[in-house]
This record gives C-alpha cells, sequence and structure tokens, in this order.
C-alpha cells in the first residue's frame, strides 16, 4: 500500500524549491516552504508568483487556478512546522555537510511515518539516509529545472529505502503530472551523469581558447539542437551546483576523466555562480545577456 501524500514541506526556497512547491500546490497539495532566512522564503514565494503569472498569461492556466494554488503555500519558519507534513523534500545547496545537518535537526520535528526524501544532484542517497533516523523512508526525487517546464523526475532508492517508499514517491510524482525514471544510487545518477561532464567539457573548450562563450553556445545550439547553449545552462543551473556534482563525480568514480575545469572552479570562488548572482559565463545585469569572455 503506497503512503497517501496530502502535505509536502520544501527545505530550500531557491529555484528547485520553490518550483517543486508551485507544482506540488497546483497539483491540489498543501505546501509548507522552510529556508534558513525569512526573506529567502519571500523571495522564493516571489518566484512562485511570477512563474504562475507566466502560466496565466500563456493561457496554461486561469487565474482561480493560480490563486488557489498559491493559496495552498504557506511558509514554513521553522522544521516545527513542518511536523504535520507526509513528505519533506530537500532541496537546499548542494552541499553534503549542509545536507547532513539539516537532516539530523529535521527528523525529531516530523511524524514517524513521514517519508523523507533529497532532490539532491549528485550526492549518495544511502550515505544522506544515514543522517535521519528513517533510511528505510528516506528516497532520492530529483527534479529537473526549470520544475514547473520539465517532465521528468528520477527517483534514487538508497540501500534502505522500502518499497512501500518507493512506491509512494513514484504515485507522488505521477500525481504531480511527471514521468518518473529509476536510478541506481551512483554519483550524479543518470541525467547529471551524462549532462554535467558535457557542460564541464564546453568550460575546458573555453578554457582552452578553442572557441568564445558565444561561439560554443552558438555551436551547441544550432550544430546539435540543444535549446540552451551549455555555458548557458550552466549559469541556469548555477555554476556552484555545477562544480559541485563534478566534484561528487571526480571523488565517487576516481577517474580523471571528471577533473572539474580549473576555469569553473575560478568563476565559483569569484562568487560567479550564473543567474542568481547575475554574473557567470554571461552577465546578466543589463537588459540583455552579455558573455563575459
Ligand atoms: C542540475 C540538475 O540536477 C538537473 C537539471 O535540472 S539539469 C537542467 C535540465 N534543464 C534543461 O536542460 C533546460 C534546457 N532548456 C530548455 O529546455 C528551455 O530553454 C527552457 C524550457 C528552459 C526555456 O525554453 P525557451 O523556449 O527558451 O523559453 P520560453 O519560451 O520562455 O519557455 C518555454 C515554455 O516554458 C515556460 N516556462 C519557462 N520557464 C518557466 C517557469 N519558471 N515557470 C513557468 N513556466 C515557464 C514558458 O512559459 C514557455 O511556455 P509555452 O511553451 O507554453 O509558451
Ligand atoms: N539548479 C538546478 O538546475 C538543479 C538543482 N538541483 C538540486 O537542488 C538543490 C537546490 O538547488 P537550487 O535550488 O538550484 O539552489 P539555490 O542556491 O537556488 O537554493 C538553495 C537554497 O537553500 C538554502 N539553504 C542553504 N542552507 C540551508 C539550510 N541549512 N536550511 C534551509 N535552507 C538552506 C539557500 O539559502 P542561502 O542562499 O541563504 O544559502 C537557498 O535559498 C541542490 O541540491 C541542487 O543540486 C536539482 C536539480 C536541478
Amino acid at each position: 500500500m503506497t503512503i497517501d501524500i496530502n502535505r509536502v514541506g520544501i527545505i530550500g526556497a531557491g529555484q528547485m524549491g520553490s518550483g517543486i512547491a508551485q507544482v506540488c500546490a497546483a497539483a491540489g497539495l498543501d505546501v509548507r516552504l522552510n529556508d534558513r532566512e525569512a526573506d529567502r522564503i519571500e523571495a522564493g514565494l516571489g518566484t512562485i508568483d511570477a512563474s504562475l503569472a507566466k502560466l496565466v498569461s500563456k493561457g496554461a492556466i486561469d487565474e482561480a487556478t493560480s490563486r488557489s494554488a498559491r493559496e495552498r503555500i504557506k511558509p514554513a519558519r521553522s522544521f516545527a512546522d513542518l511536523g504535520d507534513c507526509d513528505l519533506v523534500i530537500e532541496a537546499a545547496t548542494e552541499n553534503e555537510a549542509v545536507k547532513r545537518e539539516i537532516f539530523s535537526t529535521l527528523c525529531a520535528s516530523l511524524k514517524p511515518d513521514a517519508v523523507v526524501a533529497t532532490n539532491t544532484s549528485s550526492i549518495s542517497i544511502t550515505r544522506l539516509a544515514a543522517a535521519t533516523d528513517r533510511p528505510e523512508r528516506f528516497i532520492g526525487i530529483h527534479f529537473m529545472n526549470p520544475v514547473p517546464v520539465m517532465q521528468l523526475v528520477e527517483l534514487i532508492r538508497g540501500i534502505a529505502t522500502e518499497d512501500q517508499t518507493y512506491e509512494s514517491a513514484k504515485a507522488f510524482i505521477a500525481k504531480l503530472g511527471k514521468t518518473s525514471t529509476m536510478s541506481e544510487d551512483f554519483p550524479a545518477f543518470i541525467v547529471n551523469r551524462i549532462l554535467l561532464p558535457m557542460i564541464n567539457e564546453a568550460i575546458y573548450t573555453l578554457y582552452e581558447g578553442v572557441g568564445s562563450v558565444e561561439s560554443i553556445d552558438t555551436a551547441m545550439r544550432l550544430g546539435a539542437n540543444h535549446p540552451m547553449g551549455p555555458l548557458q545552462l550552466a549559469d541556469f543551473i548555477g555554476l556552484d551546483t555545477c562544480l559541485s556534482v563534478m566534484q561528487v563525480l571526480y571523488d565517487g568514480l576516481a577517474d580523471s576523466k571528471y577533473r572539474p575545469c580549473p576555469l569553473l572552479v575560478k568563476y565559483v570562488e569569484a562568487g560567479w555562480l550564473g543567474r542568481k548572482t547575475k554574473r557567470g559565463f554571461y552577465d546578466y545585469r543589463g537588459p540583455t545577456p552579455v558573455p563575459t569572455r
């Protein structure tokens, strides 16, 4: 029997957390949105308002549907506010220490039978599960960015994940109108195992002077029909997240082909994280993005 999921808690109100909150509310679920700072929750709610407005202006949903979805999302100022959630999805920064700390403090506030999930892009589900009090009720639910648009969700079981947890997560994704695929618990799972080395290679291509930002992105958009160039996509994902995923691949698979490009490291060290900080491979501070190299 699957666990009925009616109320979802989300930790981390950044681009992924806000997108997950939006699609859950649009599917009729109650949502509690948490972040470590109240102003981050407010910013996440602002992102949801803009995204819902975009869908209304396109005629994808009507005003009343948008309003009722928005009303289902409430801020959660602390983990105690997540106590009545059936499922809590962690979507905080891609850093294992940050996530472990969240799980070790979160569980005491939850119902004993609540399912706990992570939206990690790369980190071992089995290792994160070990930071909880319920590895059998823990699972990777990996949404793609932008969440309101992308159809796929990867499900990743840890070594202890029970069948009931997996089946419940699968039913939850179907309720959101999305398609789930299963990946084994290997570094970066399936999508990012393939996508991130391609992005890293694009950054090496820039680093070695093979092409400019513009020529690399144009080449892959028009030459391989990718909807975004790889450097544009890296800025969209967040360069901090890209670097963390490459580091997990490099450490976890111990193969030099996953070595993060030194230019990626430098951009992250400079705090140029892409769109979210308004500068990455493009500068977003003006009306149109301008390549930085
Ligand atoms: C890092 C990880 O762990 C895993 C990952 O997620 S990796 C990243 C995976 N994502 C990708 O690869 C995305 C690649 N890019 C794309 O698919 C497209 O560029 C895109 C869908 C993001 C935007 O498409 P576009 O055609 O350039 O822009 P745009 O016309 O504005 O948007 C397309 C549609 O999406 C909608 N849309 C885009 N962003 C939206 C948002 N945040 N909220 C609501 N709707 C949105 C638009 O309204 C538009 O809808 P219609 O087709 O009905 O008009
Ligand atoms: N970006 C992408 O394309 C995708 C990302 N993911 C994964 O989703 C997760 C979130 O990524 P994304 O939304 O892009 O990142 P963002 O940087 O946009 O958002 C992360 C949010 O988590 C907050 N946060 C950090 N520490 C804590 C904490 N201890 N408790 C609560 N909130 C915290 C951050 O606050 P502050 O800024 O103050 O630190 C920030 O608001 C990551 O694991 C990432 O790998 C998965 C699929 C796609």
